[in-house]
């Protein structure tokens, strides 16, 4: 047996600066930390165009990779070694060089609803004003109450919430997972049952990503892949992948596992609510990406294409 120890490896883990994003870092750091205590783990935090260009829609700055870029350039730069992402906003692909190399155990996947004046989605009046501005969010809302009017809502978690507290709106929709991890769980009302919103591919889960060509960094960030969370947002995101879903799509997929079994239901609509499709199929765990597949291709049969076109997805 050896009696040197290898060098203590340094990990820098780039992270965009929102609470939310330094929450996961700080969570990623104490996993690695937990698993090889022997790392000495340090975060770089950014701040990247997606989180400087608040007042032009996503999709027309560029999508979801806005938020991700200045990341991949510290690692290719050598800076940082890993970074780490809500799977939810991230795209399906990764530049060439780049991947995902584990996924860490999802959070809570629903959405929530918060008011501070109102219990519930049901207990809205006639012609309530709730924010949102994810597609996905307002056609499944419009769908089940067509008479509420639904209000532009961005900026991270604590902006989103100071507006529904100056009276902006009479509730707003978010990611329950965001919530509960920054401590405001009291600040939910009603988790919304995915029959009224199918979450977004990936909600509630973080990943981690990094360069494909350092197997040992890759091994150690491995030990942290949870392997039920990893399968059903792989199905999730083989859907989205298939239908090519980019940046502002009213897409929902969400994925659940019963024993061996994994069923993934998917969701696309038009942002009035007038048109939604549904699919689901349920498979064997192993054929997690074919079953993500298979929905998107009935979704695709049931108009899905003539849907995204329209958006503006090509
Ligand atoms: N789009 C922003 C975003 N990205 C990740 C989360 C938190 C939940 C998650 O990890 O999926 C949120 C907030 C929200 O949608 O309310």
């Amino acid at each position: 047996m050896s009696t040197t120890k290898p060098a203590q490896r340094v990990i820098r883990i780039a992270t965009r600066k929102s609470d939310l994003a330094m929450w996961q870092a700080k969570y990623v750091q104490a996993e690695l930390l937990k698993h090889h205590p022997d790392l000495s783990v340090e975060l770089l935090p950014m701040s990247t165009q997606g989180d400087r260009i608040l007042d032009t829609p996503l999709a027309k700055i560029g999508g979801k990779g806005l938020f991700i870029k200045e990341l991949e350039i510290a690692m290719q730069n050598g800076e940082a070694d890993i970074a780490v992402h809500s799977m939810k906003d991230i795209p399906v692909a990764f530049p060439d060089g780049f991947g995902l190399h584990a996924i860490c155990e999802r959070e809570n996947p629903f959405d929530a609803f918060v008011s501070n004046s109102f219990e519930s989605i049901e207990a809205l009046p006639q012609g309530a004003v709730v924010g949102t501005s994810s597609l996905r969010r307002q056609c499944q809302l419009r769908a089940f109450r067509d008479d509420l009017v639904i209000k532009d809502l961005r900026g991270n978690v604590n902006t989103r919430l100071a507006k529904l507290d100056a009276g902006q709106y009479d509730a707003i929709i978010l990611a329950a997972a965001g919530l509960i991890r920054l401590g405001m769980r009291d600040r939910i009302k009603q988790e919304v049952s995915a029959d009224l919103s199918l979450p977004a591919v990936g909600q509630g889960a973080v990943g981690i990503e990094c360069r494909n060509d350092d197997a040992e960094l890759i091994e150690l960030v491995a030990a942290l892949n949870h392997t039920a969370t990893a399968t059903r947002v792989k199905a999730e995101r083989a859907m989205n992948a298939k239908l090519e879903g980019g940046c502002q799509v009213p897409i929902g997929s969400y994925a659940v596992i019963n024993g061996n079994l994994l069923l993934l239901r998917g969701l696309v609509g038009t942002p009035d609510g007038k048109t939604m499709l549904k699919s689901q199929v349920e498979g064997p765990l192993i054929d997690a990406e074919k079953i993500g597949q298979a929905v998107a291709n009935e979704l695709l049969t049931k108009g899905a294409r003539e849907i995204l076109d329209s958006l503006g997805n090509d």
